[in-house]
């Protein structure tokens, strides 16, 4: 069975971090992004970046670099429908996307949202971390998602959709719940304190 093919999402605005690219922010001997590429690159069969604007800032990665196909800034899931036209350019049937943000996702991310996606016989598999007190908290940048559904969410972007977990409901989705021991695996840095919490997590991440 092959690999799904990878979307990593950058084309945010970061105004909690004061804007420009939180990938390119410095973690450990690299960058946000760096991590979560080398967490990626082994669970996929090719990877890709959404981002916005001057793609010559990313030159270096050696990732093809996507913009979003829709006006304005539409939130998470114009990433994903980037990167679902990309898939489907090249006959993959489905792409996983994982946020820039996000350094410590779980390593076998794409092994579970397989698995979860063949046992709900489901077109989209978001993942979720248990939180003792509320139950599975869903994750809506880190999904499964089949690309026969680009159409749809093309059509629901234009439409004025952008909140995730309100279009993956009305398309069946299903989850996959991932452990928060030691910490929440899908911890994202969204602010300069963050990004030193990351800093002082990286020894320890699984
Ligand atoms: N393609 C695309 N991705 C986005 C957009 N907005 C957010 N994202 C991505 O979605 C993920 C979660 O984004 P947010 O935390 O909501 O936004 P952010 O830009 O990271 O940060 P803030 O502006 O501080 O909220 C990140 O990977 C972003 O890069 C957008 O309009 N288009």
């Amino acid at each position: 069975m092959t690999k799904p093919v990878g979307i990593i999402l950058a084309g945010g605005l970061a105004t909690r971090m004061g804007g420009g690219d939180k990938g390119l922010l410095p973690l450990g001997d690299g960058t946000l992004l760096s991590q979560v590429i080398d967490r990626l690159a082994p669970q996929v069969e090719a990877m890709a970046l959404n981002a916005n604007g001057d793609p010559t800032r990313f030159a270096g990665l050696g990732l093809p670099i996507l913009p979003d196909s829709i006006d304005g800034f539409a939130g998470p899931l114009a990433g994903v429908l980037a990167g679902l036209d990309w898939a489907a350019a090249q006959g993959a049937t489905q792409v996983v996307s994982a946020a820039a943000d996000t350094p410590f996702f779980p390593r076998d991310l794409v092994d579970r949202l397989t698995q979860a996606a063949r046992a709900a016989n489901a077109p989209i598999v978001l993942a979720a971390t248990l939180d003792p007190d509320r139950g599975p908290m869903r994750q809506p940048t880190f999904g499964l998602w089949d690309v026969t559904l680009r159409d749809d969410l093309r059509t629901a972007l234009e439409d004025g959709l952008r909140k995730v977990v309100q279009w993956t409901d009305s398309n069946g989705a299903a989850q996959a719940v991932f452990d928060p021991d030691p910490f929440d695996p899908f911890f994202n840095v969204n602010t300069p304190q963050d990004l030193t919490r990351a800093q002082s997590l990286l020894e320890s991440a699984p």
